[in-house]
């Protein structure tokens, strides 16, 4: 890692000229986009607008074919558990839980880059590695209380109801400890009491001092809760601002209201989500 700045006025994450490409497609075009501490970010975009790629450059997973990326002035290895050490969570849009582990399992599976017990202390099973358990443990259950999970902690993950499974999720990427939590459809799949609680989870988790990023098609949770919104449309940033300049803006309107292009063969989901 470099570090390029250390200034308290510096934004937690900075993305510049972020591009990726597959071959000939270029998914993401010369994105730039900050996220400050104690924002919370919204993304939006009609499907296959490259949101995800985003993110994926941001933790990474891809290599972004140019562009930087950096986290509190540090430019970010491209390396997902080094972006975790650094100190980025994320969710994914398809849930990945370990399906047969317990609620509080995945939690402390999510613990890991927080614990400093090396492999030998494990082994030993000395007191130091008994006090590291008993702290993560109290931790993890910290973080089921936060997410409304700590009676659920001996489910199986399989065994949740969906909306609470998303929520295991967000529990799980807390455990590192994040300064940014990168959220991907937190309310995909979910009922509209579900998502309100989602939104009250998002905010505590502001609250507690973790900064969010959050693709989202829901453009209600985006409205309600977001301080900057950010949007792509075939790659590029068509336009960024306050939720209201966002919500008033005739070129995204009109990106929402669909072309043949921005709404891919065989897709009739309505991109509007339920902001009507
Ligand atoms: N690994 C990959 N290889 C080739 N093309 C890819 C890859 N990942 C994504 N794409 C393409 O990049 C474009 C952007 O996809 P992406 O999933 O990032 O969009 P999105 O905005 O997240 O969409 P959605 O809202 O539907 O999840 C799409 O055309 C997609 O097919």
């Amino acid at each position: 890692m470099t570090t390029t700045s250390d200034a308290p006025a510096a934004p937690l994450l900075a993305a510049t000229g972020v591009t990726m490409r597959f071959g000939g497609l270029t998914a993401v075009r010369a994105v730039d986009l900050t996220v400050h501490p104690h924002q919370i970010v919204g993304l939006i975009g009609p499907n296959g607008a490259g949101k995800t790629t985003f993110f994926n450059c941001l933790t990474g997973l891809y290599t972004p074919t140019e562009g930087t990326v950096t986290y509190r002035g540090t430019r970010l290895p491209p390396k997902p558990h080094l972006v975790t050490t650094a100190g980025i969570a994320r969710t994914f849009q398809n849930i990945r839980l370990f399906a047969n582990m317990t609620v509080l399992e995945n939690v402390l599976v999510g613990r890991h880059t927080r614990t400093k017990e090396g492999l030998l202390a494990a082994l030993l099973r000395g007191p130091r590695f008994h006090r590291a358990e008993k702290t993560s443990e109290e931790r993890a259950m910290e973080l089921l209380e936060f997410t409304g999970l700590a009676n659920k902690r001996h489910h199986l993950a399989r065994n949740l109801p969906y909306g609470e499974q998303r929520k295991l999720e967000i529990a799980r990427a807390l455990a590192s400890e994040p300064g940014l939590l990168l959220l991907d459809e937190p309310t995909a799949g979910m009922n509209p009491h579900e998502t309100r609680t989602t939104e009250q989870l998002v905010l505590a988790i502001r609250e507690k001092g973790t900064a969010v990023l959050v693709i989202e098609h829901d453009m209600r949770f985006i409205f309600n809760l977001c301080d900057h919104v950010a949007v792509l449309v075939q790659g590029q940033k068509l336009v960024e601002g306050t939720p209201d300049t966002v919500q008033s803006d005739e070129r995204v309107i009109a990106a929402y209201l669909g072309t043949p292009l921005e709404n891919p063969p065989g897709d009739d989901t309505d991109p509007t989500g339920d902001a009507t």
